[in-house]
This record gives C-alpha cells, sequence and structure tokens, in this order.
C-alpha cells in the first residue's frame, strides 16, 4: 500500500479559485454553501485522507488507544473510482492503483507544524459574525490568522473538513455558563483533532443603538452562555426584561443596528458595539469578574505529542455496562497521578437506554452516557498511554480527541482581550 499525502497548497489553491467569494467578502460560511461544496468537492475529497509517515507512526502508537468500535472500522473498505480507500484506526488513507509521478510531495512532520501549510495566512474557522468571542479566540490561538465566520458549528466543522479551512475553534466550556453540551456532541460526530486550547476573559457589555437608556428596554437578546453569564447582573441592573437567544453574541449586535431596534439591547464584546456602531450601556455585566471560555481548536490531523511542556488530552468512551465501570477508569488515572481536569457525561446517542428486565418487579431502564474526560499529561508519556491501555478493558468504545499543549497564559482578565 503506498500512502499518497495531499499537497495542502495544490488543495487550498484550487478551493481558493472555486469558492474564492465566500472567503474574501468575509461573509458567514454558510449551510447552504457547504452543501454545493460537496457537490462540487470530489476532487477536494480526494486530497485530504492522505497523512505522512510520522503521522502514521504515531497513529499506531495510539492503535492500541483505539476503540473496539473503531477496530471493525479497520476492516471497512470502501471503492471509489480507481482509488481504494481504507479505514485505519478512524482515519481513512488512500491506495492509489494509479501513481502519477507528477503527484504532489507527501507531507512530513514539519508540514504539520501550526505554521501555515499553504505558505498563506493559517484560515481559522469560528462560529459567529466578526466582534464574536470565537473570533478573538481564534485571534489569540493563531495571531495574524484569517478568521473565517461561519453560520453554525457545523459549518465551521465543515469548513476544515473540506479544505476551506486550516482549522476550526470552539468554544466547549465557561467558567459560569458551564459546558456547552452541543460541541461535546459535535466533537464526537465529526473526526478533527484536537491540537490546541485557548481560554479567552470574556468580559461582556450591554449594547443599544445611541440615545437609547436602559428603562426603554423591553428585550435582551444574546447567545445563550452569554444570557446566563450575566443572568444576576441583569437582575440587578434592574432589567426584568425578555430574553432572547441568538446564535452569537455579535450577531445580536449587528441585528439590533440592521433593524434599528430602539427597545432591544445585546450582551456582546466591545469590539462588537465599535462594529456595528452601538453604544455600551452597561460595561463588565458578567457576573463574575473573572469569567473565562474555554476554546479548542481543531484540525484535519493530530499533532505529535510532547513531554517538553505541559500537555493535556481528551477521551471519549463509552461501556455497555453503563456506569458501573466509571471508578474504575478513574483509579487508571489516579494509580498513576495523572490530574483530570474535567469530566463530562452525555447521552449515548446510538443506544440512549439499556434495559434490564427482572420478572418480579419489571423492567429498569438506565440511561447510558458517553463520558469526556480531560486529562493532564501527554500521550508522548508511558504513563498516560498505561492509563489508556487500561481504559480499553473496561470501555466498549474510546477514542483520544487530542493531545494538545495546554494554555498556560498568564492570567491578566482585561477589557483588551476582546
Ligand atoms: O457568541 C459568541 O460570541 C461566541 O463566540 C460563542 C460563545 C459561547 O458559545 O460560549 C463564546 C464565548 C462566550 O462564552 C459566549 C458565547
Amino acid at each position: 500500500m503506498k500512502a499518497i499525502s495531499p499537497s495542502p497548497g495544490t488543495a487550498l489553491k484550487s478551493m481558493n479559485r472555486v469558492y474564492g467569494f465566500a472567503l474574501k467578502n468575509r461573509k458567514p460560511v454558510r449551510t447552504d454553501n457547504i452543501k454545493c461544496l460537496v457537490n462540487r468537492s470530489d476532487s477536494v475529497n480526494s486530497f485530504s485522507n492522505g497523512i505522512g509517515s510520522s503521522i502514521a507512526d504515531w497513529q499506531s502508537n495510539c492503535a492500541i488507544l483505539s476503540s473496539k468500535v473503531a477496530v471493525s472500522q479497520q476492516q471497512e473498505t470502501e471503492k471509489s473510482g480507481n482509488a481504494e480507500i481504507t479505514a485505519v484506526n478512524g482515519h481513512r488513507t488512500m491506495d492509489l492503483v494509479h501513481v502519477d509521478n507528477n503527484l504532489p510531495k507527501p507531507l512530513t512532520i514539519t508540514d504539520l507544524s501550526p505554521a501555515p501549510m499553504h505558505g498563506s495566512l493559517l484560515r481559522v474557522a469560528y462560529q459567529g459574525v466578526p466582534g464574536a468571542y470565537s473570533e478573538a479566540a481564534a485571534g489569540k490561538a493563531y495571531p495574524n490568522c484569517e478568521a473565517i465566520p461561519c453560520d453554525q458549528f457545523e459549518v465551521a466543522f465543515q469548513a476544515v473538513e473540506l479544505w476551506i479551512a486550516d482549522r476550526a475553534v470552539l468554544p466547549v466550556e465557561n467558567s459560569l455558563g458551564g459546558s456547552i453540551h452541543r460541541n461535546y456532541d459535535l466533537l464526537l460526530r465529526h473526526r478533527l483533532h484536537i491540537v490546541g486550547e485557548v481560554q479567552l476573559p470574556v468580559h461582556h457589555c450591554l449594547l443599544a443603538l445611541p440615545g437609547v437608556r436602559k428603562e426603554y428596554l423591553t428585550r435582551v437578546i444574546s447567545h445563550p452562555q452569554a444570557l446566563a453569564q450575566c443572568e444576576q447582573t441583569l437582575t440587578q441592573l434592574g432589567l426584568n426584561v425578555a430574553r432572547e437567544a441568538v446564535d452569537d453574541t455579535a450577531g445580536a449586535a449587528e441585528f439590533i443596528a440592521a433593524n434599528n431596534l430602539r427597545d432591544t439591547a445585546a450582551i456582546a464584546s466591545a469590539r462588537a458595539a465599535e462594529l456595528y456602531g452601538l453604544q455600551i450601556v452597561a460595561d463588565g455585566i458578567q457576573d463574575d469578574s473573572s469569567n473565562v471560555t474555554r476554546f479548542v481548536m481543531l484540525a484535519r490531523e493530530p499533532i505529535i505529542p510532547r513531554i517538553d511542556r505541559p500537555f493535556k488530552t481528551s477521551i471519549v468512551f463509552a461501556h455497555d455496562k453503563g456506569t458501573s465501570v466509571l471508578f474504575k477508569v478513574l483509579s487508571a488515572f489516579a494509580f498513576r497521578n495523572i490530574s483530570l481536569t474535567k469530566i463530562e457525561s452525555r447521552p449515548h446517542r446510538n443506544r440512549p437506554i439499556r434495559l434490564v428486565d427482572d420478572a418480579n418487579v419489571g423492567t429498569a431502564k438506565h440511561f447510558e452516557y458517553m463520558f469526556y474526560i480531560d486529562f493532564e499529561a501527554s500521550m508522548a508519556e508511558p504513563r498516560a498511554q498505561n492509563a489508556l491501555a487500561e481504559v480499553q478493558e473496561f470501555t466498549s468504545f474510546l477514542r483520544v480527541l487530542g493531545s494538545y499543549p495546554m494554555d498556560m497564559t498568564p492570567w491578566i482578565p482585561c477589557r483588551g482581550d476582546l
């Protein structure tokens, strides 16, 4: 089998030529654009499956971590034209029967470093419009990147999968509002890898059209997370008005400006106020001054884990015996002194309920879960590899979502962040 790696340069250039409009005019990438891309992107898809040999090594090192589900997928092959696509450890690689000597060179480790692979700006997809916190997170993670707005998180994932973007930035949890559950589900549904994290201090403002006073307001609109993070402060400000959820904070500001709404305020960043010509009615309205949202960065390929700086690893697992294995899984980390930084459970969508029949008393209905865990260790460390080898014994499904450097930036919450 000869692995043919993509030339990101070629793929992205051809994407640029065909879909440049979506990138140049900075309009959000929308679901319908993506649908039309899917129809027209056969050649792009055929580029997007190869991996360099070093990555293959890393993936085979991690083979032990793959789920039993993924193992069964390994045998799955699929014919497409003259190419045979084989699923290996959950990653699709490509066998080309006919090898053309003019084909681009395989990617090497250096191509997979955070620098743009195609010689131009790194393109980072985010959900929302300019002025959204996700845009600020993209800028913090990749200074000087080209941030690409998308109308939904799903679209941001697809933008990376279809080579329109190099990375996606995804909020996963907030210190006040908690986990952003839908995004955990998306991490599982898609095959992108977590390659980094950023923690962004989130400083909310109440924005309205110039001249509008607090007393005129009948409605506050924003992203549900932003509404949750400002709940108490809004009440303290006497704003017992209707709250309405919209897709993103900056989109709320844009909506007020575009529709000249004098009875509505938005919770958004100071940058959104500037961009959409709104005034700041109240500043710093988050319920806790050290309000932080954690974002993860996603890429088509994993990064090579290292041990020369603090790393975090994110996994997801399930077990067909329900929650009874949770203690065993947690002890695999505890025995090795590996700290967990996060544990989250989500409904097991493929098998949400497990029925246990007892002829005498009836049927117990247990809910089934997918468990997400973040732990403080790099997959390059034997203790992490051993812990996961042990976890695999207890689980019916296990996937490493990514092993990536921890955000260790000093804590300086300030408005200048946004
Ligand atoms: O609406 C935005 O501006 C976003 O970037 C989304 C989002 C979120 O999903 O949590 C990001 C950070 C804040 O916590 C509020 C909203």
